[in-house]
């Protein structure tokens, strides 16, 4: 590609640009950020060439990239839809699917064919320019949710775009995605936010993190998160996530009874049962995630 353009260099927006540009698939990359801070630190750090301020920028792109939280989706769109030329394609990595599609409609109406949304299924919980890397989404998976407008040529090329960054292409409908993700990436992290307030909430709070080791440690990596990031993931899956959390809270009050009525049997059944499930999905993620074999010279 001649010319990307990222909306939102920080995390995600970073670590895309790298990826790409380690892998020689663009020639420029232009950074438009709401933070001029983080715009000249992008460039500082090499991830883009240049810095924009208008979104006339996207006018000779072969691609742009929206890396912000989803709630500003709609209104990037609309400033950058008049500046849209018919050969540039947009796409997006939010971590919500429905609500971005919505927006894309509305904002940029008979261009939205030239609008096909996606998600890179990895991340960390630092956030910014600063937190960018090269290998982030190397084998891991890129949910591409096209619209019934898009072109295949144009799925097919941010596709090659994600592909050049490593990922591994899988397709669902933005319905199906809200779903899977409410479960296993937006229900947890409200958990451990929620358990991280709830300690900090403590008249000994002190006491208790001072002993607080690894366990709880992994258990709330990902409350270090941007919190902007996940107030407007939370509201834009609202129903999925209500429906995730009813259930986890349903499971809770089972796990509550059973250990009000020290039933260690059937703990124990749920303990084991979650210890099995785990061990499997770590399996089949880490042969996926294996690197293909490398042919060894006798
Ligand atoms: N962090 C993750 O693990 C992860 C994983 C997959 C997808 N995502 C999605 O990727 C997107 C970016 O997340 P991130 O982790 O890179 O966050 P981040 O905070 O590292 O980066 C977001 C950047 O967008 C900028 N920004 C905010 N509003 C803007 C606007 N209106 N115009 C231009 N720039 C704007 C911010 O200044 C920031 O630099 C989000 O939509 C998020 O849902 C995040
Ligand atoms: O590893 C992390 O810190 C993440 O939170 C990554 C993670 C997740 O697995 O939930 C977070 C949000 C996404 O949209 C995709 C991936």
């Amino acid at each position: 590609m001649d010319k990307v353009v990222i909306i939102g260099v920080g995390l995600i927006g970073g670590s895309f640009a790298r990826a790409l540009k380690k892998a020689g698939a663009v020639r420029h990359v232009v950074g438009i950020e709401r933070s001029a801070a983080f715009a000249q630190r992008a460039l500082a750090l090499g991830i883009v060439d240049a810095v924009a301020t208008d979104f006339a920028a996207v006018a000779d792109a072969d691609l742009v990239l929206l890396a912000a939280p989803v709630a500003q989706t709609g209104r990037i769109l609309a400033a950058l839809a008049p500046h849209l030329a018919p050969g540039t394609i947009v796409t997006d990595a939010g971590s919500t699917k429905a609500d971005v599609v919505a927006a894309g409609r509305a904002a940029l109406g008979d261009k939205v064919a030239q609008f096909v949304p996606g998600h890179p299924i990895a991340g960390r919980e630092t956030n910014g320019p600063d937190a960018a890397i090269d290998d982030l989404y190397v084998g891991k998976k890129f949910v591409v949710t096209p619209l019934a407008e898009n072109a295949a040529p144009d799925i097919d090329k941010v596709a090659a775009a994600w592909r050049a960054c490593g990922a591994v292409i899988h397709r669902l409908t933005p319905e199906e995605h809200d779903k899977v993700f409410a479960a296993v990436s937006h229900l947890p992290h409200l958990l451990a936010y929620a358990l991280v307030d709830d300690i900090a909430n403590k008249p000994h709070a002190d006491l208790l993190f001072q002993y607080a080791a690894s366990g709880f440690r992994d258990f709330t990596r990902i409350a270090g998160s941007s919190p902007e990031m996940w107030r407007d993931i939370s509201l834009a899956n609202q129903a999925a996530l209500l429906a995730e959390l009813d259930a986890y809270m349903a499971q809770l009050a089972q796990l509550r009874t059973r250990l009000a009525a020290g039933d260690g049997a059937s703990l124990e059944a749920v303990y084991g049962n979650a210890q099995r499930a785990r061990r499997q999905w770590i399996e089949a993620i880490e042969e996926a995630e294996a690197p293909p074999p490398t042919d060894t010279a006798e």
